[in-house]
């Protein structure tokens, strides 16, 4: 579990985080959303303890991160794949980073193993292509088994292969009852990845949903096909529905699928489709956010 209390970082005046309050629970990915410069970095390395809030706190399982003797068993994190010393070797780049936190050198293959690298684990880092390097920061992540796990733009850079990888582990540690937050400016990733999501802008809380609420939350109208169009229309319509009609369907807003099924139901109206279609979640996301993006192109008139 993560959570974020009152949260405020400033750089000089201003507020890269600005009072936020988030909880991140265990059992499923969350996404941590918002457009460039709106505080998602910052509020992970304030977790990590890598930053010092200027104000409000940054508890993981409850105790700041400073408050482990040994962090890499509570927490751990992919924040940047270039961090590694680019002369040292894979696996001893991972023994130094164990052996500060009194794990031993089994638990090292172990993890190379994981995620794939046994066979490079005698490459130097500096050598090694983008995606075993991005392999090999969650391999250090995973070194101390932690229930929390933390992704900072993890898929940056990676071939589409390396893209499935990481996603289907992020919801593998999540469906082990880990706690698992990802950071991306993208809604159509998180989308296939997250079950939450918390969006931000300009360090501020945007939203925190489901990302089915989002879905409902973003719904634009429902398709509904049915042999007996014009007269499930009029039940509709008295029902209080909008009713349109484009290639043959009934584009239906006001009314909830569920709601549409049982008036149909009880005239006996026979339905062929019924499809709830929503805004794209990009869309709903840039939406939710245009106010906090920091800096915009100008629209140029043509
Ligand atoms: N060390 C620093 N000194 C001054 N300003 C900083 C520093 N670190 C971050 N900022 C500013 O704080 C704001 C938030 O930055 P942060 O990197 O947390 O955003 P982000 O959401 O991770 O963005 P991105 O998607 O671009 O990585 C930005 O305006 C950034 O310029």
């Amino acid at each position: 579990m993560i959570e974020t209390r009152h949260l405020t970082k400033r750089y000089g005046a201003h507020r890269a985080v600005d009072d936020l309050t988030i909880q991140v629970t265990p059992g499923h990915v969350t996404g941590f959303l918002g457009p460039n410069g709106a505080g998602k970095s910052t509020t992970m390395r304030a977790i990590l303890g890598l930053d010092r809030p200027t104000s409000g706190e940054a508890l993981v399982n409850g105790r700041r991160y400073a408050g482990y003797r040994r962090p890499l068993h509570e927490v751990g994190a992919l924040l940047d794949a270039g961090a590694a010393h680019g002369g040292r070797r894979a696996r001893d780049h991972l023994r130094v980073l164990a052996r500060s936190n009194g794990i031993g050198d089994r638990r090292v293959d172990e993890v190379l193993e994981l995620v794939g690298l046994a066979g490079a684990a005698r490459r130097r880092v500096g050598v090694l292509s983008l995606g075993m390097r991005q392999r090999l920061g969650v391999a250090a992540a995973l070194l101390g088994d932690p229930g929390v796990l933390l992704f900072d733009e993890p898929v940056n850079g990676l071939d589409p292969e390396g893209i499935r990888w990481i996603r289907h582990l992020m919801r593998d540690l999540a469906g082990e009852g880990r706690t698992v937050l990802v950071s991306s400016h993208l809604m159509s990733e998180m989308a296939l990845t997250a079950d939450r999501v918390i969006v931000i802008g300009r360090g501020r809380l945007v939203l925190e949903a489901s990302v089915r609420e989002l879905r409902a939350r973003f719904r634009e109208d429902v398709l509904v096909r049915s042999p007996e169009r014009a007269e499930l229309a009029a039940v509709l319509g008295a029902a209080g529905a909008s009713v349109t009609t484009e290639d043959g369907a009934l584009l239906v807003r006001g009314l909830e699928p569920a709601e549409i099924a049982d008036l149909a139901a009880r005239r006996q109206l026979p339905v062929h489709e019924l499809t709830p279609r929503s805004a794209s979640l990009e869309d709903a996301y840039l939406r939710l956010t245009e106010d906090s993006v920091e800096y915009r192109a100008k629209e140029t008139a043509r």
